[in-house]
């Protein structure tokens, strides 16, 4: 729907609902249909949501999923799939659902064969990817390889870090990835530490290849590099991943040692291309290519499920549902699996930068929030932090809960009591412990308030067999389509982030405020004036 999707008939009915449905407790939900325990719940590929532990009914699903019909959901996803230029603000096509199509899938924007130059640098990549596994790729040295260093940020650092440290119990070559990002010098410092030039392979993975943050730390490696090995080893121990071949060769890196993608993939869309490069090195390219089966069943499934049975639809609108009816400022993902420690850090890149917005995607004001704020640790590390503000707090944080029935590797019955806690935890948040069931177990009246459990906390759990490639690329895609979902309600453009444009280059404008010989003379404003004066002092510099 074009213009306020908030003043149509579907809004005011949701909202109404929401006055008769708001003061009711689960333990009333469940009490009145205790068979909402069995019948809410959804399968996708491999992955089972159970989502009865809502403040929801089948109404209010019903009433969901017509606005979600209201905001032209159906139409939108064949616009994404076809390749319609839906990132209206940069006129482009959004196509990461292009990465994982199978190779025979036909589908041709813009009059560029998709599928075809995807599975070109597919190929290319594995052929890459084996040669160093296989120790045919040696470095300048004639050593083989057996660290890949992904330098990248954003989009470029997070997915590939995540999936590593997901997959990391597949890594099966010998050969470890480390991840650099950041524009401190310590994040370069630590990464190279212990590491022989003579065996590190660098990875620079750049969508743009401007990245102040990358080309930095691309340098420091670069020159970490020759200073052991001379300029002639770069060629062996440096390639590329980028859309932008003139700046890689600028940069010096030989562009048949680069690796495409193309201006229709998001950088937070994107670890299952090229960008996937480091990941695919160390877990090798037949498990690669079973996480992008796992994508491609999300995707199917999202294509093609009816929207009271789509997994990605249900979670995304139960995320309006809070976000917009109950004020919900966060969500909470907490992983059962340590291996998905950096998955919470990923998904705020992909939630937040994508429909952190204040206009829709015609430039016209939002009148409600929009983009959820999605924070998380992996259990049972935030049961001992933070879980006392969810349980027992005066704020509403709906949370989604993520086990695995299989460990990669069991120790001692440690996974079943891992999944125990999981399933405490949401029990606890959704039904608590009133003050008669704390009184009666002989607690002193006084201490009563402060043990009753309120409860009524709203949680998905997600349940799969086992953390491997293929259900990682499923529950990455769930999630990709959840922030498409939300992104197609609240009528923003999900695909552009033009909200961090301006810091990078007021950055770029303030350097030499810090670093001239000559105390500076212009300030972008009073307060940041103080600040640099401030930095020059304690650098010694100055004033
Ligand atoms: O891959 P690039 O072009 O270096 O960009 C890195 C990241 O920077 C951003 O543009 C935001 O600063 C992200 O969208 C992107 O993932």
């Amino acid at each position: 729907m074009n213009g306020d999707i908030t003043q149509s008939q579907e809004w005011a009915e949701l909202a109404k609902h929401h006055d008769e449905l708001a003061g009711k407790h689960l333990r009333e939900l469940f009490a009145e249909d205790p068979g909402r325990a069995g019948r809410m719940t959804l399968t996708a590929g491999d992955l089972h949501l159970d989502y009865a532990k809502h403040r929801a009914t089948e109404e209010t699903i019903d009433l969901l999923v017509a606005l979600a019909e209201r905001a032209g959901l159906r139409e939108r996803v064949s616009a994404m799939f076809g390749g319609e230029h839906i990132n209206v603000s940069e006129d482009r096509a959004v196509l990461h659902v292009a990465l994982r199509m199978r190779e025979n899938a036909e589908l041709v924007v813009d009059g560029q064969d998709v599928v075809g130059d995807v599975h070109a640098v597919l190929d290319r990549m594995s052929a890459f990817s084996d040669r160093v596994r296989s120790k045919e790729w040696r470095g300048a040295t004639g050593q083989p390889i057996s660290t890949v260093v992904n330098i990248g940020i954003g989009g470029s650092d997070l997915g590939p870090a995540m999936a590593y440290e997901a997959l990391r119990d597949y890594a099966d070559a010998g050969i470890e990835a480390r991840f650099v990002s950041n524009i401190d010098p310590a994040d370069i410092t630590g990464t190279l530490a212990g590491l022989d030039p003579a065996t590190t392979l660098f990875v620079v993975s750049s969508k743009t290849f401007t990245t102040l943050e990358t080309l930095t730390n691309a340098r420091v490696a670069r020159s970490w590099l020759v200073a052991a090995l001379g300029e002639d080893a770069v060629s062996r121990h440096f390639v590329a991943v980028s859309t932008n071949a003139e700046k890689v060769a600028e940069f010096g890196i030989d562009p048949e040692n680069m690796f495409g993608f193309w201006d229709w993939v998001g950088g937070r869309y994107s670890y299952d291309g090229a960008i996937g490069l480091s990941l695919m090195i160390a877990i090798g390219p037949e498990r690669f290519r079973e996480m992008l089966s796992g994508f491609r069943e999300m995707d199917q499934h999202f294509r093609t499920a009816p929207f009271k049975a789509n997994m990605p639809v249900i979670m995304a609108m139960l995320g309006i549902w809070y976000t917009d009816f109950f004020g919900a400022e966060t969500r909470a993902v907490l992983p059962y699996s340590q291996r998905l420690h950096r998955f919470p850090a990923y998904l705020q890149q992909l939630t937040m930068e994508s429909n952190g917005k204040s206009v829709r995607a015609d430039g016209s004001p939002v009148t409600v929030a929009t983009g959820e704020i999605f924070w998380g640790e992996p259990g049972t590390n935030g049961q001992h932090a933070f879980y006392q503000l969810l349980h027992q707090g005066t704020r509403l944080v709906p949370a989604d809960f993520i086990g695995f029935a299989e460990p990669y590797e069991d120790r001692e019955g440690m996974h079943d009591l891992l999944t125990a806690n999981l399933l405490a935890q949401t029990s606890a948040l959704a039904f608590g412990r009133t003050a008669e069931e704390i009184a009666g177990e002989g607690t002193p009246a006084e201490i009563v308030p402060h043990k009753v459990m309120p409860g009524n906390r709203p949680t998905s759990t997600i349940l799969a067999p086992k953390l491997t490639p293929s259900t990682l690329g499923q529950l990455v895609a769930l999630y990709e389509h959840i922030v498409f979902v939300e992104g197609t309600v609240w009528g923003v453009d999900s695909f552009d982030q033009w909200g961090v444009e301006l810091g990078k280059k007021m950055a770029l404008d303030l350097a030499p405020a810090l670093t001239s010989d000559e105390p500076p003379t212009s300030f972008p404003d009073a307060s940041t004036e103080e600040l640099v004066k401030k930095y020059r002092e304690l650098r010694g510099r100055r004033v």
